[in-house]
């Protein structure tokens, strides 16, 4: 097969907002839609179902309203129900212009769900169409459930397709709504269809239960289907649809496809809908995962440094991300020299070996140790200031009174002298960040990075004394860093990994 072009179709909007949880209020889906049409130039996008609530209409609205402006309006799509002139007429009213009509591509749909028969349900279905039509719309259908009627029922989904195939549906939309195929079976069933109705176009809209989906997408290009259903992080109902990061990198990579889709962005929407939909994307996912570009074994990070022996064709640059080379007990010299080097510190054989064992020893005792965590290590093991403590903390109280805020007053050196300041807050840390805030910018006129990301890590046991890892992501004129504390306490814990934060800047400043 050569470089066949994939019409994406992204519904995040409408079956990612199916995971359970999840709720987007307008302004947010409006910021969806255009990181999608405009950053990841998906081809069309999924934005809503009909008549769920007065929030969607706006929502809608507001998404066909900017589409509009952008020329973009055919692009957005919402999903409406075989119901006389409501879900038509719910959508119209929006602005959309594209109506995703959910007919049942089962048999069993047909008659338990709806309680009809299969002609009554067409007559029903072709006079949705004549109206939207009259009303200028394009109209795709959803054969739902299109997977078990070709399982059970396949003569009354050629049936229906035969009666549809006389209209002017734009799409033919082929779910497997429980995500009950194999990538066999989509292969059997897609080429039947294709071959059946050589002119239709399909879109193949997979779930994932039994975590198939991705096969099955590939299966159904294979077989001939010309459009995908994705979803970011591949949120949607049960556990989900096909991830969007995960089927782009095998289109291109495995088949030579073509999508309009531009992968250097997907990393950055991924967070913005981790963000948004409060799923937290697991650090082992494909492409968007935490650990996916990093190498934890001694000998990889030293088959890269020779000659890049341990990188495929998912490059991290790619998708807008960086490889790194994790710190621990699976790292040998070259995992820490390539850290060292990003940081710009060099040092001799015997260093390094001291170094080596030292975050080995950390490792062994289950200790996190970030490439910020590295000068601090370094200057302790060897006894010289490769990190000189420019910042250090001389004495802080934080209160947490019930009926009263939490209040924090602290007591700083920063390059030899003092300063002292009381902040209250919403938190006993968030209460000491104010005090901080107010040191650095009021005090000194200087800026003060941003806590983008705060991380509690307990170990499991349910002891009360067990150590608590808190990572702290902050972002700092363009940069974005981490720092760890680990403390008994978790208060202290984040104070902790906010004192290193301290240190990297006035190395900024210094730099
Ligand atoms: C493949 C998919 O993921 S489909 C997802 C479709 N989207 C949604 O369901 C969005 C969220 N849903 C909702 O907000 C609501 O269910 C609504 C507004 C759509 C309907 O709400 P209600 O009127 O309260 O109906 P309810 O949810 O109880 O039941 C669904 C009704 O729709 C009917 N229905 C089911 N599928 C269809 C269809 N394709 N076309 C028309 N009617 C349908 C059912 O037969 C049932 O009708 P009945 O009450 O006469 O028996």
């Amino acid at each position: 097969m050569k470089h066949p072009r994939i019409e994406i179709m992204d519904t995040t909007l409408r079956d990612g907002e199916q995971t359970s949880g999840v709720s987007f209020v307008p302004h947010e889906k409006l910021m969806i839609a255009r990181l999608l049409l405009e950053e990841l130039k998906v081809d069309r996008v999924e934005v809503a179902s009909a008549r769920v609530s007065k929030g969607e209409f706006d929502a809608v609205k507001m998404i066909c309203d900017w589409a509009a402006r952008c020329n973009l309006l055919p692009r957005v799509e919402v999903l409406g129900f075989v119901d006389g002139h409501t879900s038509v007429d719910w959508i119209h009213a929006t602005g959309c212009r594209v109506i995703n009509l959910l007919c049942k591509g089962s048999l069993k749909h047909c008659n338990y769900q709806l309680q009809k028969t299969p002609e009554e349900h067409i007559e029903d279905i072709l006079s949705v169409v004549d109206y939207a039509n009259e009303q200028d719309m394009v109209v795709n259908v959803y054969l739902e459930d299109w997977s078990n009627g070709m399982k059970d029922s396949p003569e009354y989904v050629f049936l229906l397709m035969d009666a549809l195939s006389r209209t002017n549906i734009r799409r033919y939309m082929l779910p497997d709504t429980l995500g009950v195929l194999n990538p066999l079976q989509v292969i059997e069933f897609m080429r039947k269809m294709v071959k059946r109705y050589p002119h239709a176009h399909f879109d193949f809209h997979a779930h994932n239960d039994y975590d198939l989906a991705v096969s099955n997408v590939l299966a159904a290009v294979l077989s001939g289907c010309k459009g995908l259903h994705t979803t970011i992080n591949g949120l949607g109902e049960r556990a989900g649809n096909a991830p969007l990061a995960s089927v782009q990198a095998i289109l291109k990579d495995h088949f030579n496809a073509i999508t309009n889709i531009d992968e250097s962005r997907l990393n950055d929407v991924s967070r913005v809908l981790e963000s948004y939909s409060g799923i937290v994307i697991p650090a082992n996912k494909p492409i968007v995962g935490e650990n996916v570009f990093t190498q934890v074994a001694g000998v990889h990070a030293d088959g890269d440094n020779k000659s890049n022996l341990y990188c495929n064709d998912l490059l991290p640059e790619r998708f807008g991300r960086k490889r790194e080379y994790a710190l621990g007990k699976n790292s040998g010299k070259a995992n820490i020299r390539k850290n060292l080097e990003d940081l710009g510190l060099q040092l001799d054989e015997e260093s390094m070996r001291k170094v080596t064992a030292r975050i080995i020893e950390l490792g062994d005792k289950k200790e996190l140790v970030t490439q910020e965590d590295l000068p601090y290590i370094v200057s302790d093991v060897l006894k010289h200031g490769v990190m000189e403590e420019r910042v250090s903390l001389k004495s802080y109280i934080v209160n947490l009174a019930y009926g009263l805020k939490p209040m924090a007053t602290l007591k700083i050196e920063i390059n030899g002298k003092e300063y002292e300041e009381s902040s209250s807050g919403d938190g006993q840390y968030d209460a000491f960040v104010r005090a901080l805030r107010k040191i650095y910018k009021v005090t000194l006129g200087r800026k003060f990075p941003m806590l983008t990301n705060y991380a509690v890590t307990i170990p499991p046991g349910g002891r009360t004394d067990a150590f608590v890892q808190t990572v702290i992501t902050w972002s700092f004129e363009d940069t974005i860093f981490r720092t760890r504390g680990l403390d008994a306490d978790q208060t202290e814990a984040a104070i902790k990994a906010t004192v290193k934060m301290l240190n990297i800047i006035e190395d900024e400043y210094e730099s």
